[in-house]
């Protein structure tokens, strides 16, 4: 059965008459929430997707639907058409909302700051008044380590004092505050923001991966477009921070990982109220060289490189302290820089053109 709500809402097709609970999967055609999707069904929930499709190709839910076995239901709406969350929460029982709809690239964000508040900020407004009025309490909402702002110590904490530098920045932390404030409000609404590090990697088939559209700003899809030969070089964004090699350092944590964070995360919303604040990374780090010649060793591939000038905006190192979560949700990363690479190595050489 397949009905419309009309030209802005898009289209519900609704397939699959299944009891494990529904978990609202906003983005979830995007790269963390797909995976997220996965680690989902794994965990016997059913994940009901909602996507304008603005950053991301319907191709993805037929991957999807290969390593899940399954189709999940697709909204394409906007996270800011109240009628369309409307009918959603009519439509189905919703459990909790995973909430990763974003635009995520930094220097637009700079360049057009009030694109980033209406769409991060002000339609996260709209979501979390549509959930409080269908009586829907539990909400994991994707943060970034960005809040932070330039690191004060290391590792970093979640005490750590927050500054983000950029308007995306900030639009993660405003969507905290109203989380926090929506659950000082009603004491039984429950809410966490994961704040996630480096994240990297793709699904173990190959299957699902990061999808950027244009040229990459982030490492791990430069290396991999460079080393299928669809970028000539990689620069490396200067060798002379203060760290062993030179290079920047980051906490890389892998895709899936960060998936089965959700999935620990949705299980604490069942027993504690609150709103709540976690670092996801590896407690490790590694530097753009290490991340090269990982990359090199595990794909037998050459990344050619010149060293660039410093990038703006960026610090020398970052590296979470990830105890909180390994305490309160009980989840610490499992995969490791070489498996995060052979992932994502894996998927980009089935797919150069990405899907
Ligand atoms: N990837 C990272 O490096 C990183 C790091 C820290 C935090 N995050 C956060 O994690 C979340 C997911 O990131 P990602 O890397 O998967 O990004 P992504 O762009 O791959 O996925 C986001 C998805 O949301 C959809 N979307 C965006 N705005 C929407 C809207 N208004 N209504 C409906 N759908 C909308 C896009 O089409 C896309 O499918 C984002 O909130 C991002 O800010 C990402
Ligand atoms: O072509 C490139 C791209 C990156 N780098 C370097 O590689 C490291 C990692 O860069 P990148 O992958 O762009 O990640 P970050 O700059 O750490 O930013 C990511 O991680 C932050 C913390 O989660 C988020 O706020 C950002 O949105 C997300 O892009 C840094 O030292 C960069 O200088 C290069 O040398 N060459």
């Amino acid at each position: 059965m397949s009905y419309r709500w009309g030209v802005l809402s898009g289209v519900v097709v609704k397939m699959n008459n299944i009891t494990s609970p529904n978990v609202l999967v906003t983005g979830g055609l995007g790269y963390v929430g797909s995976h997220t999707c996965v680690a989902l069904h794994q965990a016997g929930y059913t994940p009901i997707i909602y996507d304008n499709l603005s950053n991301s190709s319907a191709a993805v839910a037929e991957q999807l639907a290969r390593i899940c076995g399954r189709r999940f239901d697709l909204i394409q709406a906007e996270v800011g058409d109240a009628q369309a969350l409307k009918q959603c929460f009519a439509d189905y029982p919703i459990e909790a909302v995973l909430h990763f709809a974003a635009l995520k690239a930094v220097g637009e964000s700079t360049a057009q700051p009030l694109m980033y508040y209406q769409n991060n900020v002000c339609d996260s407004a709209i979501l979390m008044k549509q959930m409080h009025e269908a009586g829907i309490k539990r909400l994991v909402f994707s943060s970034s380590a960005t809040v932070y702002g330039d690191p004060q110590y290391l590792p970093i904490d979640e005490d750590h004092s927050k500054a983000p530098t950029n308007p995306y920045g900030w639009s993660k932390l405003m969507v905290e505050q109203m989380m926090r404030d929506q659950c000082q409000a009603h004491s039984d609404d429950l809410s966490i923001a994961l704040r996630y590090f480096n994240p990297v990697g793709a699904h173990e088939s190959g299957l699902l991966g990061e999808n950027p559209t244009g040229i990459p700003n982030n490492l791990v899809p430069y290396v991999t477009q460079t080393a299928v030969g669809q970028r000539e070089k990689l620069h490396i964004y200067g060798n002379d921070y203060d760290t062993p090699d030179g290079t920047g350092i980051r906490d890389y944590v892998h895709v899936m990982d960060l998936a089965e964070g959700h999935v620990q995360a949705l299980g604490q919303l069942y027993s504690s109220n609150g709103f709540h604040a976690f670092n996801l990374g590896t407690g490790t780090g590694a530097s753009v060289l290490d991340v090269v010649n990982t990359f090199e060793a595990v794909s037998g591939r050459a990344v050619p490189y010149s060293i660039a000038e410093r990038r703006p905006g960026d610090v020398a190192t970052t590296i979470a302290a990830p105890t909180l979560a390994k305490a309160r949700l009980n989840w610490q990363a499992s995969r490791d820089l070489k498996q995060m690479l052979a992932d994502s190595w894996h998927w980009q050489s089935k797919y150069p053109q990405g899907i």
